[in-house]
């Protein structure tokens, strides 16, 4: 394609071999919000109080003396995760314990709780703190903590009751993901417990600008809360025509916006996930240089969970004057987080959802549009700090068939972990009353593949087994914490130590287009020729062995947040191991054994060599070839391998592959019956 794009005439941005698209194919629709006031300029105290929820306090400190649970619904941006924890903090309700705050997602939960420091003028880790897996940034001062839903899930192993809170507050339970449903079960009968014990009282607030209030009002029986008040005006503009290609839809809106707006109105953009937003990433760079606006400049951050945390929270920073931030993102920034300089949103209508195939025993990933109240937050992300516009790159007509919510996580779920975790806590997920229950496939597989893992002594009669409490004691999914339990009998707990740390970071490669030869090159030193999961073992080994680990990692072209990331998850398993009383040992040289571990944990993600030269799952029997990005991926073709994740898109891939024995299948892994297949090519 040609590179050069370019911006020509006064509303058109015409991109070579693509047809034009003008800028009055984005029609004004209408205004989403009323417009107050403009809030820039004033200092923080002034801006909370011109925050709507402010007005609202007495009457949600009045509501909390009469009920323990409050539902509230505010507009997005009218400070109810910011504001309304600070309003309990020095309220009585919160003298006997921490004001616990849950966020679906951990950059919002790290982000918040640095702008609620910064609004009480104090630092993280201080009165206000946060938890996320594998970081802790709380002390015995913190009274207010925003921690991810999963993390308060796991606390409630250890003690059931929650008594270390005075209040929980569940924010954006309108995602309902599995985590901040069951939270709800688990609150709400510690809340009853605790009466019951004349334990002091736990308050429960649930918090969204678009949940289904009547929903939850009748699971909970309460009433709602409504607070009015909007923040500042949001336009929404919907392109006239379907647009059947929407990279290129966005690519015309990024420039046409930064053609004609002030240079300090930031832009997010949304996508559907990693590969695109990498791809828009370097066009804009490369365009911008070309289609420079005056000396004004561009700055192009990205925004994925995939991403490491560190480079995750730089698009929060400001950036020089003079300098338009755009910022290109999942659905990870869609509900509760503010990136400070937002007054624009693009946003292509689509998100990358997983889901479990009940029938298949897969997790599958695909693109499915958004829902109505999805595409509502998305367009909330452009008022926060002052008014803003959206531009929808679908119709109005086109959005009238989006689902008004999304299907709650709980519904489309793999429920092997969570069913773990409540058996930990004595509740059988099946006699649990959740909001919306589970599908009975769903829940069958669970325990079959709990049954397997030596969790639970068998799916009919589901008891926790003493390996199921020892597994549900790591922040780990289940198939990963039988790893460490079983690596002591295969003689190489420190191996699978560093495995699964590395398995548990994103991303350890470096792949700069422009280097790809060279990167390649500095990579193949480590590879190892029965896979990826003992080559990232090599690489984790040299990385502790080298002093100098900064040049180290440049020369190899290796990411060393992300080492130092898995260094720092290590050491956490490690103490939870030590805890647990499992001896330590290492199989040196012989890493066959960590790859015979590898099938304890991981039996369901065996694949076997077909005549074709592709591989057949043993789950699901499904045929898929092996990633590109695999040291597999080649002419070399192992007859029987073990793969971390399957990904369903038109082709099906494997990826992350270790060649293993079949042999050593049947010996490590006897009750898997069906075994036959395995040796088709025998
Ligand atoms: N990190 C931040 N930097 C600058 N301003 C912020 C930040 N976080 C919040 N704010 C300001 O506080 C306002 C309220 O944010 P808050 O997250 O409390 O709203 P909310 O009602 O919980 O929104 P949502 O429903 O979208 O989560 C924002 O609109 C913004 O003006």
């Amino acid at each position: 394609m040609d590179s050069k794009y370019f911006i020509s005439g006064k509303s058109t941005i015409t991109v070579p071999s693509k047809r034009k698209i003008k800028l009055n194919d984005l029609t004004d629709q209408k205004c989403l919000y009323l417009q107050t006031k403009q809030l820039s300029g004033c200092s923080i105290e002034e801006e909370r109080k011109k925050l709507p929820v402010f007005n609202c306090r007495d009457r949600i400190l009045k509501e909390l003396e009469t009920n323990d649970t409050l539902l509230i619904m505010g507009e997005t941006g009218s400070g109810k995760t910011t504001q309304i924890p600070q309003f309990l903090l020095y309220s009585a309700h919160a003298r006997n314990g921490v004001i616990a705050v849950t966020q679906p997602r951990r950059v919002a939960a790290i982000t918040i709780a640095k702008r609620v420091a910064q609004e009480l003028s104090t630092t993280v880790g201080d009165i206000v703190g946060y938890t996320v897996r594998f970081e802790d940034m709380t002390s015995h001062k913190t009274r207010i903590r925003f921690l991810t839903d999963g993390v308060l899930l796991r606390e409630a192993i250890c003690d059931r009751l929650l008594r270390k809170y005075s209040i929980i507050m569940l924010d954006e339970a309108h995602e309902r993901t599995v985590n901040t449903d069951v939270l709800l079960g688990i609150v709400k009968e510690a809340q009853h417990k605790r009466c019951i014990q004349k334990l002091p009282g736990l308050k429960l607030i649930i918090t969204s600008a678009t949940m289904d209030i009547d929903h939850f009002g009748k699971y909970l029986n309460v009433r709602g809360m409504y607070l009015e008040g909007r923040t500042h005006s949001v336009r929404v503009l919907n392109t006239k025509e379907h647009q059947a290609d929407y990279m290129h839809a966005v690519l015309v809106t990024v420039f046409e916006v930064h053609r004609t707006t002030p240079i300090n109105h930031d832009i997010l953009i949304f996508l559907t996930g990693k590969e695109e937003i990498e791809v828009l990433a370097q066009q804009i760079r490369q365009l911008a240089k070309i289609n420079s606006v005056g000396s004004s400049d561009v700055r192009v951050f990205t925004l994925y969970s995939q991403l490491a945390q560190g480079k995750q929270l730089e698009c929060f920073l400001p950036v020089p004057l003079n300098t338009r931030k755009i910022v290109i993102a999942t659905n990870i920034a869609e509900t509760s987080i503010t990136i400070p300089g937002i007054r624009c949103v693009i946003d292509c209508g689509f998100v990358k959802e997983k889901s479990y195939s009940p029938t298949s025993g897969l997790d599958i990933l695909q693109t499915v549009r958004i829902s109505k109240a999805q595409a509502w937050q998305r367009s909330g992300r452009a008022g926060r700090d002052a008014p803003g516009t959206c531009y929808r790159t679908y119709t109005k007509e086109e959005m009238l068939s989006f689902e008004n919510s999304a299907e709650p996580e709980i519904l489309r779920a793999n429920l092997t972990s969570t069913t773990l975790q409540l058996l930990a806590l004595g509740i059988n997920i099946q006699d649990f009353n959740l909001l919306d229950s589970p599908n009975v496939k769903c829940i069958s597989n669970a325990y079959t593949t709990l049954e397997n893992l030596g969790a639970i002594k068998s799916a009919k009669l589901p008891n926790i087994t003493s390996l199921g409490r020892l597994m549900s004691q790591f922040p780990l999914d289940p198939k990963y914490s039988k790893l460490l339990l079983s690596a002591p009998t295969f003689g190489c707990m420190e191996e699978m130590l560093s495995l699964v740390a590395v398995l548990s970071t994103e991303n350890i490669y470096v792949n700069p287009p422009d280097k790809m030869e060279l990167a390649t090159l500095a990579h193949a030193k480590f590879k190892s020729k029965y896979g990826d999961h003992l080559t990232l073992l090599n690489i984790y080994k040299c990385f502790e062995k080298t002093e100098k680990t900064k040049l180290w990692c440049h020369d190899n072209f290796l990411n060393i947040r992300n080492l130092i990331y898995a260094r720092n998850v290590r050491c956490q398993l490690l103490e939870i191991s030590t805890k647990l009383g499992l001896s330590f040992n290492s199989c040196g040289e012989n890493l066959d054994s960590v790859r015979k571990c590898l099938i304890t944990g991981l039996f369901g993600n065996i694949a076997v060599l077909q005549k074709d030269g592709e591989y057949l799952t043993i789950t699901g029997r499904h045929r898929a070839k092996i990633h590109p990005s695999s040291v597999l991926h080649g002419s070399y073709k192992p007859k029987c391998v073990i793969f971390a994740e399957m990904v369903l898109t038109g082709r099906n891939f494997l990826r992350q592959v270790v060649e293993i024995n079949s042999e050593w299948v049947e010996d490590v892994v006897p009750f898997i019956k069906d075994l036959s297949y395995i040796n088709i090519e025998k």
